[in-house]
Parts: C-alpha cells; structure tokens; sequence
C-alpha cells in the first residue's frame, strides 16, 4: 500500500514571514488522514519552518542539492546541511533545473545517491518538453532520464525514492496533462522498475504527477492507479489553496 504524497514546491518564493503565516494556517489545519503531506522550500527558511511544522504531519523538503558531501562550491548547499534543519525530503532533477541551470541525468544521478547516502528522500523528476511529446517520444525520453538517474542504486534504496513525472510543458502553463494521459506515463514509469528491479520494487516505489495540478484536477489524478500524489507549484502558494489539495 502507497501513502498519497501532495508535496508543495514553493520554487524560489516567500519570505520568512510568508511562510511562517503558511505554517501557522497548516497547524490549524489538518491534512486528510492517511496523506503525507510536504513543503519544499528555499534552502534560506528550512530552519524556522522546521520548528515552525513540528507537530503537524506535515513534512518538509529542499529543491536542489550539491552532489559531493563538502568542499569548495560556493554557492552550493549539501546533503547533510538539509538534514540539518530537519527536512527530510529533496527534490532533484527538476527541469527548471535542467533547463536553467544545467544539471544532467548524471549530475541527478550523483545527487541522487548522495541524498540516499545521507539518509534524505530524493523526488527525482523526470519529464519530457512539447517537441519530444509531439515527435512521440515521449517513453523514450522519460526511460532514458529514469534509467540514468537510478544507475548504481540498489534494489534496497530504490523504493525509498519517489519519482515525480513532470511534462515540462504542462509546468506553470495551466494545461495540465489528463488523468489518463498521466497515468500512462506513470504506469510506464512503474514497468521501467519493474525491469530494472522487480515487480515488488515497482509496486512499492511513489510515482507523482507535476504540472499545473490544482484543486480542480487533483481528485481525478489521485483516482488513478499509478498515481501516487501530486508535486505542486503555483497552487501551493496559498496555504488555503494547499490545504484544499491534501483534503482532495
Ligand atoms: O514542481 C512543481 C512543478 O514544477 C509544477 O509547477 P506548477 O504546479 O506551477 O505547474
């Protein structure tokens, strides 16, 4: 049995009194039981919400991490550094982070362990753009970014990752893929798995859908067999809005 995961991506959103106004309405009130829910926030406000969500049920998480353990990158925030502040989530590999930045399915991939390594949950994304969905190639791509984010990882540590399907073209553009169309690619998601590792390894591993999810379609995503939450960007901003999610 998969425990539903709405994990809030705040992106690079909110200041420290935003989000502690955020915490305090989340403390109010009560995910639905049997949803985990989570906020990945800038690596700045960890800290205080960390105290801020004792005691909530609600997890916290980073958006991006180093893949070495210490050292000379300015700039940069490590595994342990997250743990730190008491989150225990990390999501890796978004395609802003892709696009924007630079970061590679190697790259995740070495993030990927490390935050394995440290004990921290990685949300490893994958998803394709217009032009490969388009050119139908759209398997290929998210199989490849799978494979490659997952190379070196055992059977063990895999399904302590959760991996959230994210087509870049339904990112803060307001068109959200279909239910169906979603849960096929998650459902393809979970037969890579169950190739490179097993069936029971597939059926235990959390696959989520991102792109523009909001109250109006979370219901019919959850409903899916495949889909085990919901990565969320715009619409987590709004504590009200949030909260309407976890309640779906
Ligand atoms: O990480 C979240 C995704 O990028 C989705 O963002 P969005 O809900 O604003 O489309």
């Amino acid at each position: 049995m998969r425990t539903p995961l709405i994990a809030g991506n705040w992106k690079m959103n909110k200041t420290l009194d935003e989000a502690l106004a955020f915490a305090r309405y989340l403390g109010e009130h009560a995910p639905k039981n049997g949803v985990e829910t989570l906020i990945c926030a800038p690596a700045p406000l960890l800290y205080s919400l960390a105290d801020a969500l004792a005691g909530t049920r609600v997890a916290l998480g980073a958006q991006n991490m180093h893949h070495e353990a210490q050292g000379a990158f300015t700039g940069e925030i490590s595994a342990a550094m997250i743990k730190d502040t008491g989150a225990t989530y990390v999501i890796l590999g978004h395609s802003e982070r892709r696009q924007l930045f630079g970061e590679t399915d190697a790259s995740v991939n070495r993030k990927t362990i490390c935050a394995l390594k440290e004990g921290l949950t990685p949300i490893l994304c994958c998803g394709e753009s217009l032009e490969e969905r388009e050119a139908d190639r759209t398997t290929e791509v998210i199989k490849a970014q799978v494979i490659s984010g997952l190379h070196g990882i055992a059977e063990a540590d895999v399904t302590k990752v959760v991996i959230a399907y994210e087509p870049i073209w339904a990112i803060g553009t307001g068109k959200t893929a279909s239910s169906a169309d979603a849960n096929e690619v998650c459902a393809a998601i979970r037969g890579i798995i169950s190739d490179l590792y097993s069936d029971k390894a597939a059926e235990s591993l959390r696959i989520l859908y991102g792109g523009s999810v909001n109250t109006d379609t979370v219901k019919g995503l959850m409903a899916e067999a495949d889909i085990d939450g919901a990565l969320v960007g715009g619409a987590s901003l709004a504590a009200e809005s949030f909260h309407s999610l976890t309640t779906f």
